[in-house]
C-alpha cells in the first residue's frame, strides 16, 4: 500500500508544475480570451535562459544570429539567474501581447489558436537554432535530497514545489479578489464591453495578464525542466496537462486549476506503479492518458457550462465563398498539376506530389473547420492509423491495391465517427484541446506498439500496382511521373467532392450549424447527424492522405503523424484559407516539403534550419495581416485588379424598393404551396397545460394554459420580463419545463428541438437568428425540408423571398441586410419549413410601421393557409389588428385572455401593461411599445 502512496506523492512535482502552467493559461485567458497553446514553449524558453545563465554565465537573446551576452565567465548565481529568467518571461509575455495578440482581440477563436501555434513553432525553432536539439543540463532550484514522510523516503523538492504552487495560487487569488486590477480583469472577462465603457482598456488588462501568465509559465519551466529534461520538445508538450488543469478549473478557478494539476501529476505517477503491478496494464507510456481522461471528464461534466469569454465584437471564422460549380476548379487543378508533374525536374516534381497530398489534408480541415466550424487536432493521427493499416493490409494480408488504401481510408472514417462523439457536446477551442490530448495519447500508445507501427525499421507499404502496371514512386525516374498522376486523380476527386459538398444540402446544414447551432436545431437540422457526417468526411480525407503518404514513403515512420504535424497542417490550411476549396489547395502548396516551400528554400538558398522559424513567424504575420487566409487575400487583389481594368459600369444595386409580386404567383403560393400539409380545423393544434419554467430560483412561467387552433393567429403579450421568451423556449424544446405540451395531440415532452421542428413546429428567435455563413437564398433552402422535386422547390423558395421582399438580395450575405430585412428573412425561413405551428418571437422588432403592416398581412395569410401562429410582440398595432385571440402574461402568470376587444378593455391588462405604457406615452396617445 505504501508504495502506491509513494508514487502518488512522487507525482506532486510534475503536478505542481502542471498547476503552475495551468494557472498561467487561466490568467492569459481571463485577460485576453486567448487559449495559449504556446504556454509550454514560453516555459521552455525561460528554462533555457535560466540554464545557460547558470552554466555559462551568458544571456541568450531570442534572436538567431545575435551573440549571447556574457554576464559572468563563471556562471551567474542561482537567485540572479531566476530573477533575470523571470524578467525575460514578463518581457516576452508583454511583447507577445503587444506584437501579436492585441491585434487579434476581435478575431475568431481559431485565429487566436493558430497565432499561439505560430508563436509555439517560432519559439521552438529559435530554441533549436540557439541551443540545438540535444538535452541541456539544468541544475535544480529546489533541493531534492531525501526526506521521510509517513515512513516513506521521498525527494524534498516534490513538497517544496507543491508549497510554491499553493503560495502562488494564494497570491493570485488575493490579487484578483482585493486589487483593482484583479477586479477589472474579472469584470472584463465577464463583460468586456461593460469594462471598456467604464474606462478600462482591454489592451492594458491583456498586457498585464500576459506578462503575469508568462512569468508563472517561466517559473514552471525552471522548476520542471530538471525533472522532465530540457530540450526544445519536452516542455512544449506540457501544455496538454496544463490545459487539462485549466479546463477542469473552467478557465477561471485558481483552486480548481491547482487541485486538478496536482491530481493529474499524481495519477500520472501512479500509472508507472500500476504498470509494474497489473499484468493487463499496457506496457507503453500511457501517462498521457490521464490528462486526456481528465479533459474528457471535465468537458462531460461541465459541457455547455464552460465559459465563452464575452468580447466587444462577435468574431467569425473566415467566410465560405458562395456556392459555385466545382468543375472549373477541378479541371484547372488537373491541368496545372499535370503539366507540373510532367515538366518539372525531380525535386520540384516531388514537391508537387507532396503538395497534392498535403492539399487533401488541408481539405479535411476545410470540411471540419471551414464548413462545420469545429477544430480537431487529431487529423494526422487519423491519417497515421490509416497509413499503418494500409501497411498491414498491403504487406501482411496481401490486400491488393487500391482496396488496401480504400479500407485504410474507411477505417479512418470510422475513427472520425468515434472522435465526433465528444464533439456532440464539446465545441470550439475546447474540442481542439480534447482532440490534441487524444492525438498525443494515441501517439504514446498505439504508435509505440511495434506490432502496429513496425518497430525501428518503420512500416513497409507495398507500392501501388494496378492491372500489372506498377506505378510506385520508386519505379524508373524518381519520383515516378505515373505516381504523380495517380495522386492527381485522387486529389481531383477530393476537390470535386468537397466543392460539391458546398452545393449540397449537407454542406449547407454544416454551415448552418457553424453559424448558429440553436437556430439550426430550430429549423429541424439534426445537429448530431450533421456533425458525425462532417467528422466522418474529414476523417475519410485524412485517411486518404495517410494511405497516400504510405505509398509515397514506402516505409512509414510515426514522425509523419505527430500531433504537432497536425498543428502545422492546421496552420498552413489556415494560411491558405480554411473555409474554401482553393484555400485548401494553397495550403497544400505552403506545407512543409510542398512546392512553395521547396521553391523558396531552393531559390533563396534558405538553410533548412531556418525554415521552421520562417514558417512560425510567417504564420503569425498571416493571422494578423490577413485573418481570412491567402485565398481571400488573393480574391481581394483580383477584384481590385478587375475594378481597375473594367469599365466604370457598376454592379446593379439590389432592388431596394419592393417589386410588386405578380398577384397570380403570390396567390398560388398561399393557396397551393403553403397549405400542403393542412390540418383539420376541428382538432386543436397546440395545447399547453400547466406550463412552468424555472431558472434556479426564478419562476419565469407559472402554470400557463394556452391553445392554438389550426388557422388561428394568436398573440402572446406582456411587459418586459413577463416570461414570453421562456414560453417560446419551452414550447420549442430549448429550455426545460414542467407541464404538458401537445402538438396535434402528440406529447412533445422530452423531445429535442429538431424533433419538434420535424413534427411541424417552427420558431424564430428574438435576437437575430439568420445563418450568416449562408447566402440569403441558402438560408431559405437550408430549412426547406420538403421532399419535392428540386425545380419545384427552387421556384417556391424564390417565391417566398419575393413575398418577404427579399428577392433582390437572394445572392447577398445576411450581414448586408438591414435589421428589418434580417427579421423578415428569419420569418421567411421559418415559413419555408412548411410548419403546422409557427411561433414568432418579436418578428416586428426593428420594422417600420409599413413593414410591420405588411408582416401582419402575411401572417394573416399564413394562418388562413391552416397554420397555427403564435405571435409574441411588443408592437400592439400588429397584435391587435391581426390576432384572433390574445393571451397576456405578467410575472410568468396568465393575466388575461380573450379576443382583442376583451383584452383591450380588460382593466387588469390596462393597469399592468398598457396603462403604464399609455401613461408614459402621454394621455390620449395610442399605447405602442417598441422593443
Ligand atoms: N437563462 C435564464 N436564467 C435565469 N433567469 C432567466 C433566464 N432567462 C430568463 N430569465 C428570467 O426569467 C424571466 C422571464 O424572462 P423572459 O426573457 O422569458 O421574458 P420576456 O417576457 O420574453 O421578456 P422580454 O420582453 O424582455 O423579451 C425574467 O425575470 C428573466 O430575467
Amino acid at each position: 500500500m505504501s508504495s502506491y502512496l509513494f508514487y502518488l506523492l512522487l507525482g506532486l512535482g510534475a503536478g505542481a508544475a502542471y498547476s503552475l502552467l495551468g494557472l498561467g493559461v487561466v490568467l492569459i485567458y481571463k485577460g485576453s480570451g486567448v487559449i495559449n497553446f504556446a504556454h509550454g514553449a514560453i516555459a521552455m524558453w525561460v528554462a533555457y535562459v535560466y540554464a545557460i545563465l547558470q552554466s555559462d554565465g551568458a544571456y541568450v537573446f531570442p534572436i538567431p544570429g545575435v551573440p549571447p551576452l556574457t554576464i559572468s565567465e563563471t556562471g551567474v548565481s542561482m537567485g540572479l539567474s531566476v530573477v533575470i529568467a523571470l524578467a525575460t518571461a514578463a518581457i516576452l509575455g508583454l511583447f507577445l501581447h503587444v506584437a501579436v495578440f492585441r491585434w487579434l482581440r476581435d478575431s475568431p477563436p481559431l485565429a487566436k489558436v493558430v497565432a499561439t501555434v505560430g508563436v509555439m513553432l517560432t519559439l521552438q525553432a529559435i530554441a533549436v537554432l540557439q541551443f540545438g536539439s540535444i538535452q541541456v543540463g539544468i541544475s535544480e532550484v529546489v533541493p531534492s535530497d531525501a526526506m521521510k514522510l509517513f515512513g516513506l523516503t521521498l525527494p524534498r523538492d516534490r513538497f517544496i514545489l507543491t508549497g510554491i504552487t499553493i503560495v502562488v495560487g494564494l497570491a493570485l487569488g488575493a490579487l484578483y479578489k482585493y486589487t483593482r486590477f484583479g477586479l477589472v480583469t474579472l469584470a472584463s472577462a465577464e463583460n468586456e464591453k461593460g469594462a471598456s465603457l467604464l474606462g478600462y482598456s482591454p489592451n492594458r488588462i491583456g498586457a498585464v495578464n500576459w506578462a503575469l501568465g508568462s512569468v508563472i509559465a517561466g517559473m514552471a519551466g525552471i522548476l520542471l525542466a530538471p525533472i522532465v529534461g530540457l530540450n526544445p520538445v519536452s516542455l512544449i508538450y506540457l501544455v496538454i496537462p496544463a490545459l487539462a488543469a485549466a479546463l477542469i478549473g473552467r478557465f477561471s478557478s485558481i483552486t480548481g486549476t491547482i487541485v486538478a494539476g496536482l491530481v493529474i501529476g499524481m495519477l500520472e505517477s501512479e500509472v508507472v506503479k500500476l504498470k509494474t503491478v497489473l499484468s493487463w496494464f499496457p506496457k507503453e507510456d500511457v501517462t498521457r492518458v490521464i490528462p486526456l481522461l481528465a479533459i474528457i471528464g471535465a468537458l462531460y461534466f461541465f459541457g455547455d457550462k464552460l465559459p465563452t469569454r464575452a468580447s466587444l465584437v462577435e468574431p467569425r471564422l473566415p467566410r465560405s465563398a458562395p456556392p459555385r460549380s466545382p468543375w472549373p476548379l477541378t479541371l484547372g487543378t488537373v491541368l496545372v498539376c499535370l503539366v507540373l508533374v510532367l515538366v518539372l525536374p525531380p525535386p520540384y516534381r516531388l514537391a508537387v506530389i507532396l503538395s497534392m497530398i498535403a492539399a487533401i489534408v488541408c481539405l479535411s480541415f476545410v470540411v471540419l473547420t471551414g464548413y462545420l466550424g469545429q477544430i480537431s487536432l487529431a487529423t494526422m493521427t487519423i491519417a497515421g492509423i490509416s497509413g499503418f493499416l494500409v501497411s498491414h493490409l498491403s504487406t501482411s494480408w496481401h490486400v491488393p491495391f487500391p482496396f488496401d488504401g480504400i479500407l485504410g481510408a474507411l477505417a479512418a472514417a470510422a475513427v472520425g465517427i468515434v472522435i465526433s462523439l465528444p464533439a456532440l457536446r464539446i465545441r470550439g477551442v475546447a474540442l481542439a484541446v480534447v482532440t490534441l490530448a487524444l492525438a498525443v495519447t494515441v501517439q504514446d500508445w498505439l504508435f509505440q506498439t511495434p506490432e502496429f507501427v513496425g518497430g525501428a525499421t518503420g512500416a513497409e507499404v507495398a507500392g501501388p500496382t494496378l492491372f500489372g502496371i506498377d506505378f510506385s514512386i520508386n519505379k524508373g525516374d524518381y519520383p515516378n511521373r505515373w505516381f504523380g498522376i495517380f495522386i492527381l486523380v485522387v486529389l481531383a476527386v477530393v476537390v470535386l467532392l468537397v466543392g460539391k459538398l458546398r452545393l449540397h444540402q449537407l454542406g449547407r446544414t454544416m454551415l448552418a450549424v457553424r453559424s448558429n447551432e440553436r437556430a439550426a436545431a430550430a429549423t429541424g437540422i439534426r445537429i448530431t447527424r450533421v456533425k458525425i457526417a462532417a467528422f466522418a468526411v474529414a476523417a475519410l480525407l485524412a485517411g486518404i492522405a495517410g494511405a497516400l503518404t504510405g505509398y509515397q514513403q514506402g516505409n512509414l515512420s510515426i514522425a509523419s503523424f505527430d500531433a504537432f504535424v497536425t498543428i502545422a497542417f492546421l496552420a498552413v490550411a489556415y494560411m491558405g484559407g480554411i473555409s474554401n476549396v482553393p484555400g485548401g489547395l494553397i495550403g497544400g502548396l505552403l506545407a512543409a516539403g510542398g512546392l512553395a516551400f521547396v521553391f523558396f528554400q531552393r531559390v533563396f538558398g534558405l538553410p533548412a534550419s531556418y525554415v521552421p522559424l520562417i514558417g512560425g513567424v510567417g504564420l503569425v504575420l498571416v493571422v494578423i495581416m490577413q485573418p481570412d487566409g491567402g485565398y481571400e487575400a488573393m480574391k481581394a487583389q483580383a477584384s481590385l485588379f478587375r475594378r481597375f481594368f473594367s469599365s466604370k459600369k457598376k454592379s446593379p444595386a439590389p432592388a431596394a424598393a419592393r417589386q410588386p409580386v405578380a398577384d397570380v404567383a403570390e396567390e398560388r403560393f398561399w393557396t397551393e404551396w403553403l397549405p400542403a400539409d393542412r390540418v383539420p380545423a376541428d382538432r386543436p393544434l397546440l395545447e399547453v397545460r400547466d406550463l412552468s419554467v424555472h431558472y434556479g430560483g426564478v419562476v419565469a412561467v407559472d402554470g400557463l394554459n394556452l391553445e392554438v387552433k389550426p388557422g388561428q393567429l394568436v398573440g402572446l403579450i406582456g411587459p418586459n420580463g413577463a416570461g414570453k421568451t421562456s414560453v417560446v423556449d419551452a414550447l420549442s424544446g430549448f429550455t426545460a419545463s414542467k407541464g404538458a405540451i401537445r402538438l396535434l395531440g402528440q406529447d412533445l415532452t422530452g423531445r429535442a428541438p429538431q424533433q419538434r421542428a420535424k413534427l411541424g413546429m417552427a420558431r424564430t428567435f428574438q435576437t437575430s437568428d439568420v445563418f450568416d455563413d449562408l447566402l440569403v437564398s441558402e438560408n431559405v433552402q437550408v430549412s426547406d425540408r420538403r421532399k419535392e422535386r428540386k425545380t419545384n422547390r427552387a421556384s417556391q423558395e424564390g417565391n417566398i423571398l419575393e413575398l418577404f421582399d427579399l428577392s433582390g438580395y437572394a445572392d447577398r450575405w445576411p450581414s448586408e441586410l438591414s435589421n428589418g430585412q434580417r427579421r423578415r428573412l428569419g420569418v421567411a425561413r421559418a415559413v419555408c419549413q412548411a410548419p403546422k405551428m409557427l411561433i414568432l418571437d418579436e418578428p416586428a422588432a426593428g420594422l417600420d410601421s409599413r413593414e410591420s403592416g405588411e408582416l401582419g398581412r402575411h401572417l394573416r395569410r399564413i394562418a388562413e393557409a391552416g397554420i397555427g401562429v403564435l405571435l409574441i410582440d411588443h408592437d400592439m398595432d400588429l397584435v391587435f389588428q391581426h390576432c384572433d385571440y390574445v393571451y397576456v402574461l405578467n410575472f410568468g402568470s396568465l393575466l388575461a385572455e380573450g379576443d382583442v376587444d376583451s383584452v383591450r378593455s380588460n382593466e387588469l391588462v390596462l393597469e399592468a401593461y398598457l396603462g403604464s405604457m399609455a401613461h408614459e406615452a402621454g394621455q390620449g396617445e395610442r399605447p405602442e411599445v417598441t422593443a
